[in-house]
C-alpha cells in the first residue's frame, strides 16, 4: 500500500508578512447542509493585546532559529518613537522546559525537540506570531495554552510533522489549528489550497471548521485577501465540480475522507499545493474503514514539502506504526498516559445482570436523582439507540436518539438542543463517541459496553472536558464478562477505584487478547424493554394514534 510510503520532510517556517491590514473585513465560508450560503462575518472590534508596545524585538535562542533576530511592529497610533522590549520567552532553556513537561506529564520523543512555550506570548517573542491570531484567541477566551498546545504549536511551527495523543477535551483542535492557520498566512503564495484537516465525522468536521472561522477573523493574506476557510459540504462539492466557485478560493479545508476523494475524482479540488495535512482521531482515520481513503488522500497531496500531522486521545501501537512510516522525522508527544481516560471524569461499572437491569437501572437513576442532565447514553447500534429512545420518550423524559439513519439537517437541529440545553438526554451510536464539544456534559452511560478501550476513552471523553468534572457509567451483564476487561485496565490505570475482586476478572489471556483484537467481543443481546409482549403492542397502538393525531392537527392548520 502506497500508505507507507514516506513522504519528503515537512515545510520551513516562514516569517509573517507584514502587509497592510485594514480595520474592516469579511470571511466567506460554505458552511455544511443548513449553511450552504457564503457568510460575511463584520468585526469592527480588535483587542489591544500590545498597547504601549511598538517594536517588539526577541532573539530566538533555541538552536533552529538562534541566528535569526525577529522583529515585529505593532500598531501604536500615538507614540511615535520606536521602543524596544525585551520580551524573554518563558521557557528559555532545557531545563525550564524540563520542568513544564513534568508538570503536565509530557512525554516528548524524537529529534532535536524544540522548546514548548508556556503562554500564548511566547509565539511573539518566539516566531513571527500573526498579532491579529493572538487577538482571536484572547477575543476567544484562549488565554493560556494547554500541555498539548505548549508542545504541538512550536513543534508544527518548526515544519515538523507530530504525532500526538493527548486526553480527551485538552484541547487538541487549537494545538493544531493555530500552527496551521500561522502556516497558511506565513505562506507566500496568494492563492489556492494549503491546508487540510481531516476528521472522521461530519459532525465533528463542522466543529473543527466553526473554530477555525473563530480564529482567522480579520486576518488578511496577500493583497488584502481574507484568509478562507471552509467545510466540504455536499453543496460546495457541487459547487466546485461545475466551477461555480474556483479551486482556488479556499486557503484550508476541513472534510470527512469520503467528500473529499469524490472532489478529488471529480477534478473538483486539486490538491497538489497543500503544504500542511491534519488527521484528528488519526487512529480512526488509519483503522481499517478509513485507511484507504486517508491512503488515497496522502496520495494525491504530492507537495515534497508536505507536513503531516496525527492527533487523537488514543494512539494504539499499530496505527502508531503506520504513522511512523508516513511521517518524516515525526516528533511524538504524549500527555499523560497513552490512551488514558481523562483524569476529571469519575468512571464507574454498574452490573444489570441482564438486559432488563439495564433499563431498570436507568429508572432508578431517575428516581434518585443521579439522571443529572445534560446526559449522553452510547449504545452498540442503531435498533437498540431506536428502541432505548422509545422507552424513555415513553417514561416522559426529554430526549432524542441521533445516528447514521437520521438525516444531517435532523443530526444538526438535535445537536443544536442539545447544546442550547432544550434537549437534556442524548442517545446515541458511536457517530458522536469522537471529538464533539459539548460544554458541561453531567454524566456519560455506557448503555452497551464499549467493545474496545479506546472506544471506551473517547465515549466517556465527552464529559470531563476543559479541566470540568465529570461522570461515567457503565452498564454491563454476563454477556460482557470478556469486553470489560480492558475498560477496568483503562479505570485503574486513570486512577478510579476499582474493586478489588475485579482484578482476577481483568486479566486478558493470549486468545482474549486477540478476540478482542479482532473485534469479536460482541455479543448477541436481547432487545431492550422491560414491558411485557402485549403491552409493547398496545403501547405501540397508542403511540401511532398519538402520531395520526398530531399529523391531523397540522395538515389542519
Ligand atoms: N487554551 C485554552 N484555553 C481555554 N479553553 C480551551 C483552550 N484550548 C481548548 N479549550 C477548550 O477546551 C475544550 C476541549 O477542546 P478540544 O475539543 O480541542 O479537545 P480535544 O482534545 O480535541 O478532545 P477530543 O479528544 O475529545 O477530540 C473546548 O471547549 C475548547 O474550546
Amino acid at each position: 500500500m502506497d500508505i507507507f510510503k514516506v513522504l519528503t520532510r515537512g515545510a520551513s517556517l516562514k516569517k509573517a508578512n507584514d502587509a497592510a491590514k485594514p480595520a474592516d473585513f469579511s470571511i466567506a465560508n460554505d458552511k455544511s447542509n443548513d449553511h450552504t450560503k457564503a457568510d460575511e462575518i463584520n468585526v469592527s472590534k480588535e483587542l489591544d493585546f500590545f498597547h504601549n508596545k511598538r517594536i517588539m524585538r526577541s532573539v530566538e535562542n533555541k538552536k533552529k532559529g538562534s541566528d535569526r533576530e525577529q522583529t515585529m511592529i505593532v500598531d501604536d497610533e500615538k507614540e511615535t518613537i520606536e521602543q524596544t522590549i525585551d520580551m524573554q520567552p518563558k521557557i528559555a532553556n532545557e531545563e525550564d522546559a524540563r520542568i513544564l513537561r513534568k508538570s503536565y506529564k509530557g512525554n516528548i520523543s524524537g529529534n532535536d525537540i524544540p522548546l514548548p512555550i508556556k503562554s500564548f506570548e511566547d509565539l511573539i517573542t518566539r516566531f513571527s506570531f500573526e498579532k491579529k491570531l493572538l487577538n482571536n484567541l484572547i477575543e476567544n477566551g484562549f488565554t493560556e495554552p494547554t500541555p498539548i498546545q505548549c508542545e504541538g504549536i512550536p513543534l508544527a511551527l518548526y515544519g515538523r510533522d507530530v504525532l500526538a495523543c493527548a486526553p480527551t477535551g485538552s484541547g487538541k483542535t487549537l494545538a493544531f489549528l493555530i500552527p496551521l492557520l500561522q502556516q497558511t498566512i506565513d505562506t507566500k503564495e496568494t492563492q489556492g489550497l494549503k491546508g487540510l484537516i481531516i476528521s472522521p465525522t461530519k459532525e465533528l468536521a463542522n466543529q473543527i471548521f466553526a473554530e477555525a472561522v473563530k480564529l482567522s477573523q480579520k486576518i488578511f493574506l496577500a493583497k488584502k485577501r481574507p484568509l478562507q476557510v471552509a467545510i466540504l459540504s455536499k453543496s460546495l462539492g457541487a459547487k466546485l465540480k461545475n466551477k461555480a466557485v474556483s479551486n482556488k478560493k479556499y486557503d484550508i479545508i476541513v472534510s470527512t475522507p469520503l467528500r473529499l476523494i469524490d472532489a478529488v475524482r471529480n477534478e473538483a479540488l486539486d490538491l497538489s499545493d497543500v503544504r500542511h495535512i491534519v488527521f484528528d482521531e488519526a487512529d480512526k482515520l488509519f483503522d481499517k474503514t478509513f485507511v484507504e481513503q486517508t491512503d488515497d488522500i496522502l496520495n494525491a497531496c504530492n507537495d515534497p514539502r508536505l507536513r503531516k500531522s496525527m492527533f487523537s486521545a488514543t494512539i494504539p501501537s499499530n496505527v502508531e506504526e503506520i504513522a511512523q512510516s508516513i511521517m518524516t522525522d515525526p516528533v511524538r508527544v504524549i500527555i499523560g498516559h497513552k490512551e488514558g481516560a481523562n483524569a476529571n471524569i469519575d468512571q464507574q461499572l454498574t452490573f444489570c445482570g441482564n438486559e432488563e437491569g439495564k433499563l431498570i437501572a436507568i429508572r432508578q437513576m431517575v428516581q434518585e436523582g443521579e439522571f443529572k442532565p445534560p446526559i449522553i447514553i452510547f449504545l452498540e447500534s442503531i435498533v437498540r439507540a431506536k428502541a432505548l429512545y422509545h422507552e424513555l420518550m415513553y417514561d416522559g423524559l426529554n430526549v432524542d436518539v441521533l445516528h447514521a439513519e437520521r438525516t444531517q439537517q435532523q443530526r444538526n437541529k438535535i445537536i443544536e438542543s442539545f447544546k442550547s440545553g432544550d434537549l437534556w438526554c442524548l442517545i446515541c451510536t458511536d457517530v458522536l463517541a469522537r471529538g464533539i464539544d459539548f460544554k458541561g456534559v453531567n454524566l456519560v452511560i455506557n448503555y452497551d459496553v464499549p467493545t474496545t478501550a479506546q472506544s471506551y476513552v473517547h465515549r466517556i471523553g465527552r464529559t470531563g472536558r476543559n479541566n470540568r468534572h465529570g461522570k461515567a457509567v457503565t452498564f454491563y451483564t454476563k454477556l460482557d464478562a470478556l469486553a470489560i476487561k480492558p475498560i477496568i485496565n483503562v479505570m485503574r490505570q486513570s486512577g478510579c477505584e476499582v474493586p478489588g475482586w475485579m482484578d482476577g476478572l481483568s486479566k486478558l489471556s493470549k486468545r482474549e487478547k486477540e478476540t478482542l483484537k479482532k473485534g469479536e467481543s460482541r455479543v448477541e443481546r436481547k432487545p431492550i424493554s422491560t414491558v411485557l409482549r402485549v403491552d409493547r403492542i398496545k403501547r405501540k397502538r397508542k403511540q401511532s394514534m398519538i402520531e395520526a393525531s398530531k399529523r391531523r392537527k397540522q395538515e389542519e392548520k
